[in-house]
């Protein structure tokens, strides 16, 4: 267990006021003042966070300093006059910006990707994109993440804790940068760079895909744990608008299964002493798919007192990773939560739908109930007018002009002969059975001698890899694979096909269709999850249909339903009403701003102490927007 520090006290605001502060300056600076309030040790229970601590001596309760801001509404609290003081002065500086002492929530996403520093999937992109959307409506966002290489825009704070993991206990350091608005938080431990050692892929969670490490439990264990230190005991003052450390008022939104033992801790350690007393936890599932299943015995690693047993308790007919009995982070994660919650409404429908698309955790889910809110995308990475890794900008009027150029640039890249008529169908993802790249590879002879050519990118399970590199030589003229892990292939694709087709077997929400569209590229989806939700028949793509869940095998409905239906596709090429679609793809907002309304309803929803709503509108948007993450 860990001891907090006491109470640091900062010499004066002048120091840190002004944005984008590093915390790892402001501790060297306060490490040479008062060297020794860092230290940090060992052996003692988290205790209650001190009333007076940190930046200007004032009292923390809760936001830290909450937003500061329209100059006439005085508030009575002395510490937000003082406050006030000092903000009058940069209103001036900033006309325009309005903001109100009494917006917003403070809120910790915790998950173990954070894009574009750490990413496989689509975890990392949503860590990525939906924390500065949230900071632009005016709450106090931090993500929790590891910190799996040497960040280069991320520096040491200083401040490090304790925390029991399995049997022993293990130093682990905190990590800062402050990027479009967010606090973005690294746990520093050889278990997560020694293990990864790079900014992103396969190497996350195991050292091949399909193979986990086998200390994943304790990994994830210790990231939950620092976790729920971090918006206690890091002084943050990155920006204007709060300083201090976040406090205990917060709503932390923990990610997968990863995230699962937050909400445990949150009780077992804290709640049962009087601390985070109304902290609440939001708990998202990305995809049900991965859960956490491990042997029963390893409940004991897990440092949770026995009561909680009974959350984890679960049998499945499966050997993997022990027979029968065993624990299941995932369930624990859904039952010990305020709030469950999902990547789109779809989804939400179909995880209770039985246990098959509910992958036997939809009895549970039924009991606590989910909220859909389908994803939104990061509009500033995936933006055809302003996009690097694209020789041609454009947008929705240009698209037309724009597209063959980019298109024959794509050719040439894969070394597909490069003609613009040729209508272009694109594959991006993660090679996983979830993905259905086996379904379009038994499909492509069913359509190959249309006009046509097929680009697949993924990385993922051999096997699947090997697939798709086969299709060189299979289809020399029409068709490349390329196993590898490549953003700006990956633009290259969304941007210069004509069509993406995403043949799921299931999809929670998907974020591929959503680039595709905004770069007037047609999906052709299977109809589950989110795809269901954000792609409508005729309107702003094609839909094949839900395929068979199964996972073992290829199931020959399916098969003919994509050959179909990319021939139903190809027939529309060059049509006017394709160019429609194009345009009604183009023209709708993909962005995180509206789906992040629906999260801070649903956060504010909780009841978390001094938590209010955002500010509607775009008044302090532009500040998130500075510092694009480029790590
Ligand atoms: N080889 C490669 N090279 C470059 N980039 C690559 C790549 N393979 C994948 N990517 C990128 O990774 C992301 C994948 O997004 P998905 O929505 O398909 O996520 P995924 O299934 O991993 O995540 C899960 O979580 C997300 C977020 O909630 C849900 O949308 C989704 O349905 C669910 O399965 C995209 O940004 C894509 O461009
Ligand atoms: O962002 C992409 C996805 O990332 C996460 O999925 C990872 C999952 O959580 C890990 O456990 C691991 O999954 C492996 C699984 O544990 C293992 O038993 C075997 O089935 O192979 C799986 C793949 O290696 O890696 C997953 C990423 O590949 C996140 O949970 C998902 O929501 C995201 O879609």
């Amino acid at each position: 267990m860990h001891r907090l520090f006491e109470s640091i006290t900062f010499p004066s605001d002048s120091w840190f006021s002004g944005s984008d502060f590093c915390i790892g300056q402001i501790i060297k600076m306060a490490t040479m003042a008062a060297a020794s309030s860092f230290a940090v040790a060992s052996g003692s229970e988290p205790k209650a966070t001190p009333k007076k601590i940190g930046f200007l001596n004032r009292t923390v309760t809760h936001a830290g300093l909450r937003c500061l801001n329209i100059v006439d509404k005085l508030q009575s609290r002395t510490t937000t006059q003082q406050l006030r003081k000092k903000h009058v002065k940069k209103q001036k500086a900033m006309p325009g910006v309005v903001m109100d002492c009494r917006s917003g929530m403070n809120m910790v996403f915790v998950g173990a990707e954070v894009g574009p520093w750490s990413k496989t999937g689509g975890l990392g992109d949503v860590l990525g994109g939906l924390p500065p959307a949230m900071a632009a409506n005016g709450h106090r966002v931090m993500t929790v993440a590891p910190r799996y290489d040497q960040y280069k825009d991320a520096w040491d704070t200083g401040v490090a804790i304790e925390v029991k993991v399995g049997y022993i206990t293990e130093k682990v350091r905190f990590f800062h940068c402050y990027k479009r608005g967010v606090d973005r938080v690294f746990i520093d431990h050889p278990m997560f760079l020694e293990k990864v050692w790079g900014k992103t892929g396969s190497k996350i969670y195991g050292p091949t895909t399909g193979t986990d490490y086998e200390d994943n439990q304790l990994r994830f264990s210790m990231l939950c744990q620092a976790a729920l230190e971090a918006p206690r005991i890091l002084n943050l003052n990155s920006c204007e608008y709060f300083s201090g450390p976040y406090g205990e008022d917060v709503v932390f939104i923990a990610n997968d299964w990863h995230t699962a033992l937050l909400p445990c801790y949150l009780k077992s350690m804290y709640k049962s002493k009087g601390m985070y007393e109304t902290a609440k936890v939001a708990y998202c599932i990305h995809n049900i798919a991965y859960q956490g299943r491990f042997s029963f015995g390893d409940f004991s690693l897990l440092n949770l007192p026995d009561a909680f047993r009974s959350s984890f308790d679960f049998i499945d007919g499966y050997e993997k990773p022990v027979k029968g009995r065993k624990i299941n982070w995932m369930k624990a994660g859904i039952l010990e939560s305020d709030k469950v919650l999902t990547v789109s409404p779809y989804y939400a429908e179909e995880l209770v739908s039985g246990v098959e698309k509910g992958v036997e955790l939809d009895n549970i889910i039924r009991k606590t109930g989910i909220t859909g809110i389908v994803n939104g995308m990061d509009v500033q990475e995936w933006n055809p007018s302003t996009d690097k890794y694209i020789s041609i900008k454009y947008n929705a009027s240009t698209v037309m002009i724009a597209k063959p150029l980019l298109k024959e640039a794509l050719q040439a890249e894969v070394g597909l002969p490069v003609d613009r008529d040729i209508p272009i169908i694109g594959f991006i993802g993660r090679l996983e059975e979830q993905k259905g790249s086996d379904i379009l590879v038994e499909a492509i002879p069913q359509f190959i001698r249309e006009k046509v050519q097929i680009i697949v990118l993924g990385t993922g399970k051999k096997p699947m890899e090997e697939q798709i590199q086969q299709l060189e030589i299979l289809y020399p003229d029409k068709a490349r694979g390329v196993a590898k892990f490549n953003v700006p292939l990956a633009h290259m694709i969304i941007a210069g096909a004509d069509f993406i087709l995403l043949p799921s077997r299931f999809e929670p929400c998907g974020l591929i269709q959503l680039h595709a569209m905004r770069y007037g590229t047609v999906p052709i989806v299977a109809s589950t999850g989110g795809l269901v939700d954000t792609v409508r028949e005729g309107f702003t793509g094609f839909q094949m249909g839900a395929f068979n869940v199964e996972c073992d095998a290829v199931d020959l409905a399916d098969v003919t339903a994509v050959a179909s239906t990319i021939r139903r596709a190809l027939k529309s090429y060059g049509t006017p009403a394709l160019a429609e679609i194009i345009e009604n793809c183009m023209t709708q907002d993909l962005s995180w701003k509206g789906p992040a309304k629906k999260w801070e309803e649903m956060l504010l929803s909780l009841g978390v102490a001094e938590s209010n709503p955002g500010i509607d509108g775009e008044e302090i948007a532009p500040l998130a927007k500075e510092n694009v993450a480029n790590p």
